[in-house]
């Protein structure tokens, strides 16, 4: 079964949509971009193109690439203190010289939709989360949207990064599964990865999971954005041979990314619900 991301997501903007235009919220999220990475500059249009779809009212801050790291901090501060700004984004990576914690350290905890200031992560971990990261919130929702109950399973989690491995570690831990993050340090990976139910790869390597390390019926979720040997956008999922494998999987495009966004108008939402007290 090919887990359809996309199709999800639309169904879930949709009752964003509704959501918003049923309780006269016009909610506002804010993105911050340092620098002009075009794959960074696409995202947030996307991002952004979306918000004009469910109807969030969006805001762009481009600061230049040489931006001090304080520079970057008051661009945040005044979002913070704007009662009209639900949602604040700051798109990563940012440049090697700014302080990325610090920044993201510095998002009211209240406005932190991408739930990766060190509170909401907290609150994720001890199992009452607040905003729980896009990607892997996302991920949760296509498993459930599909019936896959995580509940005793093993999960296999590859990658350990802030923003998928480690919040979708919790994410699983809170759903019951029996999980393991593997990461590049990891003896013995295609062992681990062959004893799972469910395989989360955030690998960054295209193809690497390949149909003899996975087990028969696994579920596989592919966080991967990879380009092929022809410059194509790939995951880190060999797709056509591990597909006949598994049980359920996610394509690349039009798995993983789409819901990543969806999420992303949730938290959206739920941001403006929490400040106007509703
Ligand atoms: N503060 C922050 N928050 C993020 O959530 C964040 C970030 N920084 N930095 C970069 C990553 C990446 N990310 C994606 C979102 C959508 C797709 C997506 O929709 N992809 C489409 C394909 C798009 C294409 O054609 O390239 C798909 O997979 O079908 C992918 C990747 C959010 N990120």
């Amino acid at each position: 079964m090919i887990l359809n991301g996309r199709e999800l997501s639309e169904k879930i903007q949709e009752s964003v949509k509704k959501e918003i235009a049923e309780s006269g919220l016009t909610p506002c999220l804010a993105t911050v971009i340092v620098g002009e990475d075009p794959a960074s500059q696409m995202y947030v249009r996307m991002k952004h193109r979306a918000c004009e779809n469910v109807g969030i009212k969006s805001a762009g801050v481009e600061l230049p690439a040489e931006s001090t790291t304080e520079e970057i901090l008051k661009a945040v501060s005044e979002l913070n203190a704007d009662p009209s700004v639900h949602g604040i984004l700051v798109q990563l990576p940012l440049p090697p010289h700014a302080d990325t914690e610090k920044v993201i350290e510095s998002v009211s905890p209240e406005k932190d939709v991408d739930g990766f200031h060190p509170y909401n992560l907290g609150r994720l971990f001890s199992g009452r989360p607040d905003f729980v990261p896009c990607t892997p919130g996302g991920i949760m929702t296509i498993l459930s949207e599909y019936g896959i109950n995580p509940e005793g399973k093993r999960a296999v989690v590859i990658g350990r990064s802030v923003d998928v491995g480690r919040p979708m570690a919790a994410l699983l831990i809170n759903a019951n599964a029996t999980v393991t993050v593997c990461h590049s340090r990891t003896e013995n990976l295609e062992d681990e990865i062959r004893n799972a139910d469910i395989v989360v790869s955030a690998i960054g390597r295209a193809k690497f999971i390949r149909e003899e390390m996975i087990r028969d019926g696994a579920v596989v979720i592919d966080v991967g954005i990879n380009q092929d040997g022809e410059g194509k956008l790939c995951g880190d999922v060999d797709f056509e041979n591990v597909e006949r494998k598994s049980s359920a999987i996610t394509p690349v495009p039009g798995g993983v990314g789409p819901m990543t966004i969806a999420t992303l108008m949730q938290n959206t939402l739920k941001s403006a619900k929490l400040h106007e007290g509703i």
